[in-house]
């Protein structure tokens, strides 16, 4: 045998030996999370790319394969936002959330209960998984109400009541019908969309749906996918953990806008209400879920009280 040959062979063995190592590694939070919900909100512009979207729903079948209950809300933002470009019906957004009118509501549900939701559920199927898609609506999983956003005028100093049309604020979820999942093979796939008390539809930011979400079933993981490697500060680096306090200071001093303040207050909200830990994660990256559940070092910001 000649020495490339050799040499060849070394390389694989000590490459397979790396991949046993890291399984073994794994194998503690494999126990630690075995049993355990985790909702994954899976971010309008962490879907760009096809082999990313692969990457994330092996991951998730692989999630539900070693015990633990993973369940998804997803976005879409950036594809709302195509479809009613080509549907020449103008948007904008306050604080990070679409002002949404009837015919804004009628296209986000199309695109988020329809194309978008379906091909989050096709990928996971399509890698071994038993996914199957619902939204807000489905045997009342969400129930609504209207939001109500407020902001003071900087000259009077008086309180505005801005009008964000069918944004929706998630007032009921029904979490034993989502624990019925649990000793299943199905992993349950969510569009941010839910029903009003008279039987409107409510456009939900996805970051809201997944922390309401995590909220009632007390999940042990939020984790958010988006396109940034997690909360960066005023120079561009990454925060890898936020308290409460330092969390508001950022929102006021305007490091933190847009998209961001919806995820960051979910992260919030969630922790209040009993999640064990909430973590913005660069959805960018390949395998993101894995790393940030089975490595010791997670990747992105964790928000904590
Ligand atoms: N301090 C910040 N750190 C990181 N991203 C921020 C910050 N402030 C605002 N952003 C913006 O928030 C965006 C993420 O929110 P959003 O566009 O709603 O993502 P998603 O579609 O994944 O929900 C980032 O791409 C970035 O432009
Ligand atoms: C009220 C509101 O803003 N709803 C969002 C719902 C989708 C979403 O949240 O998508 P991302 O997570 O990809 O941003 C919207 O209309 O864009």
């Amino acid at each position: 045998m000649t020495d490339a040959v050799l040499s060849a062979k070394e390389k694989k063995k000590a490459s397979w030996i790396k991949k046993a190592s890291i399984l073994s590694e794994a194998l503690p939070y494999m126990r630690r999370y075995s049993g355990k919900t985790i909702v994954i909100k899976y971010g309008g512009h962490a879907m760009g790319d096809e082999d990313l979207a692969l990457s994330f729903a092996h991951d998730v079948v692989l999630m539900k394969q070693v015990g633990m209950n993973p369940i998804v809300v997803h976005g879409g933002g950036p594809q709302i936002g195509r479809m009613l470009d080509r549907l020449k019906i103008e948007s904008s957004f306050i604080d990070g959330l679409r002002v949404t009118d009837k015919a804004t509501v009628e296209v986000v549900e199309m695109v988020l209960s329809g194309s978008i939701n379906k091909s989050i559920v096709g990928a996971i199927n399509r890698v071994g998984g038993h996914a199957i898609g619902l939204s807000g609506k489905d045997n009342n999983l969400v129930v609504a109400e209207p939001l109500r956003r407020t902001k003071k005028d900087p000259d009077s100093q008086i309180e505005q009541i801005l009008d964000l049309g069918f944004v929706g604020y998630p007032k009921e979820v029904n979490g034993d019908f989502l624990k019925m999942f649990q000793n299943t093979n199905i992993i349950p796939v969510i569009a941010p969309i839910g029903l009003g008390e008279t039987g409107e539809t409510y456009n939900i930011n996805a970051d809201t749906m997944a922390g309401a979400i995590a909220g009632s079933l007390v999940a042990e993981r939020l984790l958010l996918l988006t396109d940034v490697a997690g909360v960066l500060d005023k120079d561009k680096i990454l925060l890898p953990d936020l308290t409460e306090e330092k969390t508001h200071a950022l929102i006021a001093d305007g490091t933190i806008l847009g998209g961001m303040i919806p995820k960051v207050d979910t992260c919030l909200h969630a922790v209040e209400k009993g999640v064990k830990g909430s973590v913005i994660i660069d959805g960018r990256v390949e395998h993101a879920l894995l790393l940030e559940l089975f490595t010791e070092h997670g990747v992105g910001t964790l928000i904590h009280k």
